[in-house]
């Protein structure tokens, strides 16, 4: 059995739809299928969940909504004409928004549940469809289908407890078409997954049935081993492990969310990542293993949008428990940290710009001035990481001296270097400004140098 998803650009339209009907009608073990909400058509287009962000947002701004609702319905309404949906579908899913607008939920809990409609009418209208071309296909909601998560909003994460009931799904004769993207808490509160999260849903189902293969249909034929916006025609990344996937999504392919490859890694499920445009093509096989090779580094990846915190103080390797405080504080401000780099006399916390904003910084920083008294302070902002991935990184020498070759050239400066904590990437801070040169300068030298 075949667990198989399709992202939003799989089903921007009744086009992409029915490429996505002759892909389930030609392989009848692909059993299980979980769909996004529709992506962008073209460049300029906007995804559905962006849409029905803008509408919660006007809904709980008290604004006048309406225009931003009918938006919404347009994407639907011409997707359901183009493929014939009954008419019905249309009153239903406007009726279904209004209820959620006008219901006395939370403002936490109304945003992620008019997020979820993207998904959710996603499924529905590929469920009709595929009835119509003559499929034994079903409507599956996350919450009959047994995806129990966390409260917590937009970050919902899954709850062991599901597995067991997914594992039911396997008596079901009907190929169920199961929305992504959501799932409820034991009390019944609809909860999105973070932003790109169909892909966790695909990963806990493939893993909860015991698939034999999770497949992740895209708009790309591969992996490939840098971003294709940034470098053209990269290489073709055919066999990966689950780890190098992990770090490379982590750091910014986009293609697979990073949270997505620890169900599939848990119970050692292979997900291939193909392309609904060209489904014949091979693709790229993510597994536990792979033969060694050579040339050990695979991808180089690259984000925006994080911050340093440097403190130093002399002897801070003499003083029990500093780092703890220091983290501590942290904590105590609900942030989350990335890596916490440190030395002698100094230590440097990572943090993602989103879980630090601006207004937690001077507080932040008092708490560590008076309850740790170091000598320095600093913030760095506007901080890029790019990292370089592959198996066997860490015991093939020269590659720190081959990436530092690669971002001189490009005139790069270095901010930090975080090498040994993972042994399959090696990651260097550098300014937002330089990424897109220093990652063009990387893949330069590990991919197209011929010695
Ligand atoms: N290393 C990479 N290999 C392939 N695609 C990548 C990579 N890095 C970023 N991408 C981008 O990821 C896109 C696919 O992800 P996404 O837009 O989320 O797809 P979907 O709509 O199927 O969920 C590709 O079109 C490509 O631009
Ligand atoms: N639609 C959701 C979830 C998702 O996975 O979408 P996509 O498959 O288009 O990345 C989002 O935009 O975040």
């Amino acid at each position: 059995m075949k667990v198989t998803k399709f992202g939003g650009s799989s089903v921007a339209n009744s086009e992409q739809i029915r490429k996505v009907g002759d892909i389930i009608k030609d392989d009848p073990e692909r059993k299980i299928i979980v769909v996004s909400a529709p992506g962008k058509r073209n460049k300029e287009d906007v995804k559905v969940t962006d849409l029905l962000i803008q509408l919660a947002e006007s809904v709980l701004n008290k604004e006048d909504y309406a225009k931003r609702l009918q938006t919404v319905l347009n994407r639907f309404l011409e997707i359901a004409e183009e493929l014939e949906i009954e008419q019905h579908f249309l009153q239903d899913l406007e009726q279904s928004i209004l209820t959620i607008i006008s219901d006395d939920s939370s403002d936490r809990t109304k945003m992620d549940k008019l997020k979820s409609v993207g998904e959710d009418s996603s499924a529905k209208i590929i469920s009709m469809y595929l009835t119509k071309l003559g499929l034994n296909a079903t409507y599956l909601n996350p919450k009959d289908a047994g995806i129990i998560v966390s409260d917590d909003p937009g970050q919902a994460q899954i709850l062991d407890e599901s597995y067991e009931k997914l594992y039911k799904l396997r008596e079901n004769d009907e190929i169920m078409i199961i929305p992504g993207f959501f799932g409820y808490t034991n009390d019944g509160q609809l909860m999105t997954f973070p932003r790109g999260g169909s892909d966790i849903t695909g990963s806990i189902v493939a893993a909860g049935v015991k698939a034999d293969l999770y497949e992740n249909f895209t708009d790309v034929d591969s992996v490939y081993s840098v971003n294709p916006t940034i470098v053209n025609n990269p290489k073709e990344i055919t066999t990966l492990t689950y780890k190098e996937m992990r770090e490379l999504s982590y750091a910014g392919f986009s293609v697979f969310h990073d949270e997505a490859l620890i169900p599939a890694f848990q119970h050692q499920i292979p997900v291939s990542i193909k392309n609904t445009n060209n489904p014949y093509a091979p693709g790229t096989l993510i597994v536990a293993e792979k033969k060694h090779h050579e040339k050990c580094v695979i991808g180089i990846a690259g984000d925006t949008g994080f911050s340093s915190m440097f403190v130093s103080k002399y002897l801070m390797n003499r003083e029990i428990g500093f780092g703890r405080k220091l983290l501590q504080i942290l904590e105590d401000e609900s942030i989350s940290f990335e890596h916490a780099p440190s030395g002698i006399d100094d230590m440097s916390v990572i943090i993602r710009d989103f879980n630090f904003p601006y207004e937690k910084e001077k507080k932040v920083l008092r708490r560590v001035q008076d309850e740790l008294g170091p000598d320095n302070i600093k913030m760095h902002r506007n901080l890029a990481m790019v990292m370089i991935v592959g198996e066997g990184l860490m015991s093939t020498v020269g590659i720190a001296k081959k990436a530092a070759t690669a971002l001189t050239q490009a005139n790069v400066n270095i901010e930090m270097i975080n090498q040994g904590s993972s042994d399959v990437s090696m990651m260097f801070g550098i300014q937002s400004d330089d990424l897109e040169s220093a990652i063009k300068s990387l893949y330069e030298v590990f991919f197209n140098d011929d010695e």
